[in-house]
């Protein structure tokens, strides 16, 4: 029987996370112990409260409400009870005691980032985040460890379960969107406010941490360009499947040049049109998938859990034995890489295809007046298709629907254009702007 060295580990938060690691960690300690090289020994578990009702059966004494107490004395933090205070205060406290950090907290990191990695730069010790980018998918360790050799061009991902399941509903079953978040929400995907996964907020969290991950180069938050799915319509996603795609809520990390050909990156989330064809397509429910371009190994797509407290518990794990073996081994840990530096561009920079609907009047000219308004922009014409004209009931002009297919555009210019096709005469209005990515 090997005799292993102890590292001491302190858990903050028993939720749907929390308590899956725990039991893990307790029913499974000599498999970890033989994996880590050393013991990983539980010594508490801070809660708010002593008395809930949880899930899994822990054993009580394990709990504490003195989270601070209990970070004092740990090798390892995990940080489980999400948010940002006072999880960035407990994961400061442990870094300053030079203990290394595993969490899931996207919001956290996503906000406080670069004042976590560099508290923890300076004390030798790590912070682990497996957790925080598409649940028990192992994106992290991929990008910054195994394709650490190569170079990124594009990272294009589904990474909120919730959302994936709500679109899926849509598509599949016809539901709305209001009665497919409840069932999200009763399945325990949807966070505690599910704002934050239907306007995309949840989903621009982990396109900051793949892109800063992917590009070398910190790249905040608030540049990072965030529309939601609650503009996505029934008749948007029957129009998309007719035509041979399937809308998606993207989160889409590239590198592209500035007006002056100067590398920069851009990170954006919003909903798109996939083609059918292509493998983010076939991602159903609340799974995620996150296709990597890089220049070297080609494409690669990442799929599981994206969310789920015993399938995300398998990523905090993972990183607590990867901690706890730094803590055998000794000498700092792997400081995030962030040479590069890029300039972080504005979503005008992007350059993408669009499906642009039209309800215009029925009459002689239109379509070449539609024309010339997005050539007048830069904005190349590759489909159009014309549904038959419809009279309205007062006897008036008849209406029609022209589906306008662009060839890659600016995105400035795309906006330029649809302001002028807003305010032609010949059209009654612009139904639907949809980018189309993957094609
Ligand atoms: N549930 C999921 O599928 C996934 C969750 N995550 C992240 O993992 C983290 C945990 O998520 P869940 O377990 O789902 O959340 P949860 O809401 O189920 O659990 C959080 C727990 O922390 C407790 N807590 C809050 N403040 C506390 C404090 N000051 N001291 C002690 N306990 C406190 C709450 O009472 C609750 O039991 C979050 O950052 C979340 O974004 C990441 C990937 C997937
Ligand atoms: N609410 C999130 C949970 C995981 O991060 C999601 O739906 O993906
Ligand atoms: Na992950």
């Amino acid at each position: 029987m090997i005799e292993y060295r102890n590292v001491r580990v302190a858990l903050l938060g028993a939720g749907s996370v929390g308590s899956q690691v725990a039991r893990l960690l307790l029913e499974q300690s000599d498999e970890l112990a033989g994996r880590a090289g050393a013991g990983l020994e539980l010594t508490g578990i801070a809660v708010r409260d002593l008395d809930a009702e949880r899930d899994v059966d822990l054993p009580r004494d394990l709990f504490t409400t003195d989270a601070e107490s209990l970070i004092l004395g740990a090798d390892i933090v995990v940080e489980l009870i999400g948010g940002i205070e006072p999880a960035r205060s407990y994961v400061l406290q442990a870094l300053g005691s030079g203990a290394d950090v595993v969490t899931g907290n996207k919001a956290l990191l996503a906000s406080h980032g670069p004042e976590l990695f560099a508290a923890a730069e300076q004390v030798g010790a790590q912070v682990f985040y497996e957790a925080a980018v598409a649940g028990a998918i192992p994106i992290i360790r991929p990008l910054r460890e195994s394709l650490a050799g190569d170079r990124i061009k594009r990272i294009m991902g589904i990474v909120n379960g919730t959302t994936n399941f709500i679109l899926d509903r849509m598509d599949s079953l016809g539901e709305s969107l209001e009665d497919a978040l409840a069932q999200a929400t009763a399945l325990g995907y949807a966070e505690a406010d599910p704002t934050a996964d239907i306007e995309g907020y949840d989903a621009a969290q982990k396109a900051t941490i793949l892109a800063s991950l992917a590009f070398h180069t910190t790249v905040p938050l608030m540049s990072v360009h965030r529309e939601g799915i609650t503009g996505v319509t029934h008749e948007q996603v029957v129009a998309a499947r007719k035509a041979g795609y399937v809308v998606k809520l993207l989160a889409i990390c590239e590198s592209l040049v500035d007006d002056d050909g100067a590398p920069g990156v851009s990170a954006r989330v919003h909903p798109a049109l996939v083609p059918l064809g292509h493998p983010l397509a076939a991602v159903h429910g609340a799974k995620n998938a996150v296709f990597v371009e890089a220049e070297a190994a080609g494409d690669l797509m990442f799929y599981g859990a994206g969310a789920g407290g015993v399938e995300t518990a398998s990523a905090v794990l993972g990183d607590l034995v990867s901690a706890a073996r730094r803590h055998v081994i000794g000498g700092p840990g792997l400081a995030e890489s962030n040479h590069a530096n890029l300039h972080v561009l504005p979503m005008g920079n992007v350059v993408t295809s669009y499906q642009i609907t039209l309800d215009v009047a029925d009459q002689p000219g239109v379509l070449a007046t539609v024309a010339s308004l997005l050539a007048q922009h830069e904005v190349s014409v590759e489909t159009v298709e014309q549904t038959s004209g419809v009279i309205s009931s007062d006897g008036g002009v008849a209406t029609a629907t022209l589906i306008i297919g662009t060839h890659r555009a600016r995105e400035s210019d795309l906006a330029a254009t649809v302001a002028a096709l807003t305010n032609a005469t010949v059209v009654n209005s612009v139904t639907s702007v949809l980018r189309v990515e993957g094609a």
